[in-house]
């Protein structure tokens, strides 16, 4: 990994998305500010569970689609400046399947792959031309099914072709659709073999969207877990961890190196080796209410002292969501930008009823998570503990500093100035505070605050 850090230090991004969104429709946003590399040479493998964007995110990366915000770079340039044509020459997409409408040979689907090459509509193929789908053939294994129709091949030959087909692009980078589902494990194994010797032998960059777990650790150094917004990305020893996955994935596994292997695997939990599942495990006392990172110090410190802590509502997308998904044992979603649904609400509820503590970090509060906080209202008069977080500003234009003479001027303007519900955040503040929350301004001190509420287990 280090030597792999050095290898590409000051190495220049191939791909870049940059604070990436985009939704199918206006009103629903799938991927809320993605950001994300790919250098040059690289070999990464993109997991995520169905539905999480990774063929959108290849689409994007690809220029198929187009960013509503935020801006894809090949090459340091935006995608919007580049010719198709010429996004085409350096990056190709292997789909999940290709179903062609006529019976084109092996061949001539793969001298398509030409296509951005010939100058015109009308252009003719050149020699050169001829030599490069040869060779794309012969690296695939494919030339022996030259004359074959292409929607008579197998699964396997026909994911071999659409390689060919890809490679005949020259392409500096290759985009691969979950390039071994429909297949047996023999074809998966040639198929990322093949890749892999791709990437290798003629330094083609390779992306791969990835759903085997266990193929995705044995070829991919670094991996990609996505989930709307990349919730990981380090090498599998990082990324394959039972919590993280049993967040993503909402399944329980053990991971390990099995016996005489190199490589982890991840496999279901077995009867005679049960991990602990959460089921089993102390139910969090401690929640969690944050927002675009005001939560992250407070959830990181929580986890160094080990103390089990459920967080949310936090939207996909948002940093402190992602942060949770690693970090908390519980993790209350809702999609980006949406307000807080009233049954996101209810679990929030059901939550803080189960709850000794609620820590509320100093996140902005608008018309969208208000209700987060009239929750905390509630379960704080039913008698459950709070701390505030605040970040004490140096403002003291406070008029009303008399209706809670406990906190500082400055306290007071930190929690007016996240308020922009005209008010009604601050009310749900002073309704805190009235019913005993109790204001900390570090890390430090909220833990301390904590430590007195829960029995830490080491
Ligand atoms: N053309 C489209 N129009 C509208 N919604 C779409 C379109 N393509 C995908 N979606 C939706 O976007 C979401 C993400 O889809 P995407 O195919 O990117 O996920 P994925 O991670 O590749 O899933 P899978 O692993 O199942 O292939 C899904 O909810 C899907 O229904």
């Amino acid at each position: 990994m280090v030597e792999k850090l050095i290898a590409t230090w000051g190495q220049s991004p191939l791909l870049q998305v940059q604070h990436v969104t985009f939704g199918y429709t206006q009103q629903q946003v799938l991927l809320y500010d993605v950001s994300m590399q790919v250098l040059a040479g690289e070999f990464i493998g993109l997991l995520g569970p169905n539905g999480s964007g990774k063929t959108t995110l290849l689409r994007l990366l690809s220029g198929v689609l187009t960013p509503q915000q935020g801006q894809v770079l090949l090459e340091g340039r935006a995608l919007s400046q580049w010719k198709q044509r010429q996004v085409a020459r350096r990056v190709a997409v292997v789909p999940q399947e290709l179903h062609m409408p006529f019976d084109f040979t092996v061949e001539h689907m793969v001298s398509l792959g030409r296509t951005p090459f010939i100058s015109s509509f009308w252009g003719s193929r050149q020699s050169q031309d001829q030599a490069i789908i040869q060779d794309a053939m012969q690296v695939t294994g494919v030339s022996s099914l030259a004359g074959r129709v292409f929607n008579e091949l197998s699964g396997g030959e026909r994911q071999r072709v659409t390689i060919a087909m890809a490679l005949a692009q020259q392409p500096l980078a290759l985009l691969l659709d979950e390039p071994t589902s429909h297949l047996d494990i023999k074809y998966q194994i040639e198929t990322l073999e093949l890749v892999q010797r791709l990437n290798r032998e003629r330094g083609v960059t390779v992306l791969a969207a990835m759903h085997d777990l266990n193929l995705a650790a044995r070829y991919f150094p670094r991996l990609l877990l996505f989930q709307r917004g990349v919730v990981a990305d380090a090498s599998p020893a990082e990324v394959l961890e039972p919590d993280l996955l049993s967040r993503v994935y909402g399944i329980q596994v053990r991971v390990g190196i099995l016996r005489g292997s190199e490589h982890l695997s991840v496999l279901p939990p077995t009867l005679v080796d049960v991990p602990v599942t959460l089921e089993h495990e102390p139910f969090p006392m401690v929640h969690v209410i944050a927002g675009g990172g005001s939560g992250a110090l407070m959830m990181r410190a929580l986890a160094d002292a080990q103390i089990p802590f459920s967080a949310g509502a936090l939207h996909i997308g948002d940093s402190d969501h992602a942060l949770a998904l690693r970090l908390a044992r519980e993790v209350l979603t809702e999609q980006p930008y949406a307000p807080i649904s009233p049954e996101i609400l209810q679990q929030v509820h059901d939550r803080l009823q189960q709850v000794s503590l609620l820590i509320v970090c100093p996140t902005a509060i608008g018309p969208g998570n208000l209700g987060l906080l009239q929750e905390a209202v509630q379960a704080a008069r039913r008698g459950l503990a709070v701390i505030l977080v605040t970040e004490p500003s140096q403002t003291d234009c406070v008029s009303d500093i008399s209706t809670l003479p406990s906190l500082s001027v400055g306290e007071l303007a930190a929690f007016k100035a996240r308020d922009y519900t005209g008010g009604l955040g601050f009310q749900c503040i002073e309704a805190l505070l009235q019913a005993g929350a109790i204001v900390t301004t570090s890390v430090a001190s909220s833990l301390n605050e904590v430590k007195k509420h829960v029995v830490v287990s080491h």
